[in-house]
């Protein structure tokens, strides 16, 4: 792991540097005295990067820079001064330090910079630190550039304190990203909370962002606080953003300026130093054009923009994303590569979770004594090449026809028995039917919008809310 030792006598100093570096999961060590810096057993310690403060109280920086070299020479050393003249800075270099950088830090974006800079010659990389965050957050960054040079900008902005927006199709990975960016940011020990605008009400969302006081509305018997209040020090993920009412847009704009917000039925004004992130599936900029979402909330939420690729585009994500889904089933089964060929032909209008739902069913359905699932048993009706038409288990578009057909035969054959029926078990297919058959046309309608799920919802004249009950999801 890689370890840097901070010397610096003002402690706020110490403490904002070692959050920093913590945040990208280094080891930091922060000592604010030359006496503190004499305890320190360097046999049992090794720095890769140190940044010393020129000016102690019982001690000169540079001396201990040259103590330093002494015993660790291979320790790349940074030199902070707030009184930085040409000479100080090259008397340092002089001496061994590789860098030197002024306080107060104006940019911290440069001294990010230089510190990388100084670790790029040691012989850790931040790759490793992005893989490892993107590996506990369960994200698969996968081979396309696309996504690489995505993942690349995610884990630069993670750690600065802007709002992000992130967009994409249904199902390509909002929330995984936004949990990847919590993880890479130095609230990765707080809350990291997320909300669907889309799936509450206008009144149950904004008791749920900004809480209730006790008796503000029917049904408010206890005080309760929101979350812009539990996530004050982490995260908060509103996905399906463009599903807020005009009146939640205004509340959420205050709090964003602000930072100040009211309980519902309040009259006190709290504080928040939550993080947003906010989602959605559809361009909000056509929203902003359509008067549909403010502006200037679109603006504040946008001032860092990540698009996810729909899967479609980056196919060559498929077998690692395979690989991974896979492996969250629990099973030891893999996929022949012709089925991973068949699996990238298809278009996946549901993205990913179309692909890990695809994945699930594939392995409930594989032969119990195989070990490697081929192509031909795949449930996908293979047409042409990138024309593909859907799978029979997902039940869903075209395949319609054969479910229904089996469903009839399976329901006439029941009616014919002549034992006890159950009835209820019937009636049970019956909703069984309902539900696939929902699902069917939302898949369709959802290819044709190219996942856009309000146009989809528009079309078939359904809430959203009922069209992610249909696709079984949250309610
Ligand atoms: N890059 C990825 N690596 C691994 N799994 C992923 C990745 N992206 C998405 N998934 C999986 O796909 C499913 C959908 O992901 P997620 O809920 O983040 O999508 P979403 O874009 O937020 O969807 P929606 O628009 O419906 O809210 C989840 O099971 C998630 O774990």
């Amino acid at each position: 792991m890689i370890s840097i030792l901070i010397i610096d006598d003002e402690v706020e100093i110490g403490y904002f540097l070692s959050r920093l570096f913590q945040s990208k999961g280094y080891h930091v060590k922060v000592v604010n005295s030359g006496k503190e810096f004499s305890e320190i057993d360097f046999s049992l310690e090794q720095f890769h990067v140190a940044m010393i403060d020129l000016k102690l109280p019982d001690a000169n920086g540079l001396t201990l820079l040259q103590n330093l070299k002494q015993v660790q020479p291979t320790c790349k050393v940074m030199i902070m001064t707030g009184y930085s003249t040409i000479k100080t800075a090259v008397d340092a270099i002089k001496l061994g330090a590789s860098d030197y950088i002024e306080k107060p830090f104006d940019d911290i974006d440069l001294l990010e910079k230089q510190v990388e800079k100084l670790l790029g010659s040691t012989c850790f990389s931040n790759q490793h630190h992005i893989e490892k965050i993107a590996r506990e957050s369960g994200l698969i960054v996968g081979n396309s550039r696309a996504m690489n040079q995505l993942i690349q900008t995610a884990a630069k902005v993670a750690g600065k304190p802007v709002n992000i927006l992130i967009e994409g199709e249904t199902g390509t990975g909002k929330e995984v990203l936004s949990r990847f960016l919590h993880q890479a940011s130095d609230r990765h020990q707080e809350s990291f909370i997320g909300v669907n605008c889309g799936a509450l009400s206008e009144n149950l969302l904004e008791s749920e962002l900004f809480g209730h006081e006790k008796g503000s509305f029917t049904g408010a018997t206890q005080h309760r606080k929101g979350l812009f209040e539990i996530a004050s020090n982490g995260t908060l993920f509103l996905d399906e953003i463009a599903e807020a009412s005009y009146a939640i847009q205004v509340k959420l704009l205050r709090v964003l300026e602000t930072r100040e917000f009211m309980r519902v039925g309040s009259e006190s004004i709290l504080r928040t130093k939550t993080r947003l992130i906010a989602a959605t599936n559809e361009d909000l900029k056509e929203a902003v054009k359509q008067k549909k979402f403010r502006e200037d909330l679109f603006y504040r939420l946008n001032v860092v923009h990540l698009k996810i690729p729909p899967l479609r585009e980056r196919k060559e994500d498929i077998p690692l994303l395979v690989q991974h889904l896979l492996q969250r089933t629990g099973t030891a089964l893999s996929f022949s590569n012709s089925a991973i060929d068949l699996l990238q032909s298809y278009e996946w209008p549901g993205n990913i979770r179309e692909l890990s739902n695809f994945v699930t069913r594939a392995v409930m359905l594989a032969d119990p004594n195989a070990t490697i699932i081929q192509a031909d048993e795949l449930p996908i009706n293979h047409q042409t090449k990138s024309q593909v038409v859907a799978s029979n288990t997902d039940k869903q578009e075209s395949n319609l026809e054969s479910y229904l057909k089996t469903w009839l035969t399976e329901t006439l054959t029941t009616f014919e028995q002549k034992d006890e029926v159950k009835l209820d078990e019937v009636l049970a297919q019956v909703k069984e039917l309902e539900s696939q058959v929902g699902k069917s046309f939302i898949m369709r309608t959802l290819k044709d919008t190219h996942g856009n799920r309000k146009e989809a919802a528009k079309r078939l004249q359904i809430t959203m809310r009922k069209l992610r009950y249909l696709l079984n999801e949250k309610t």
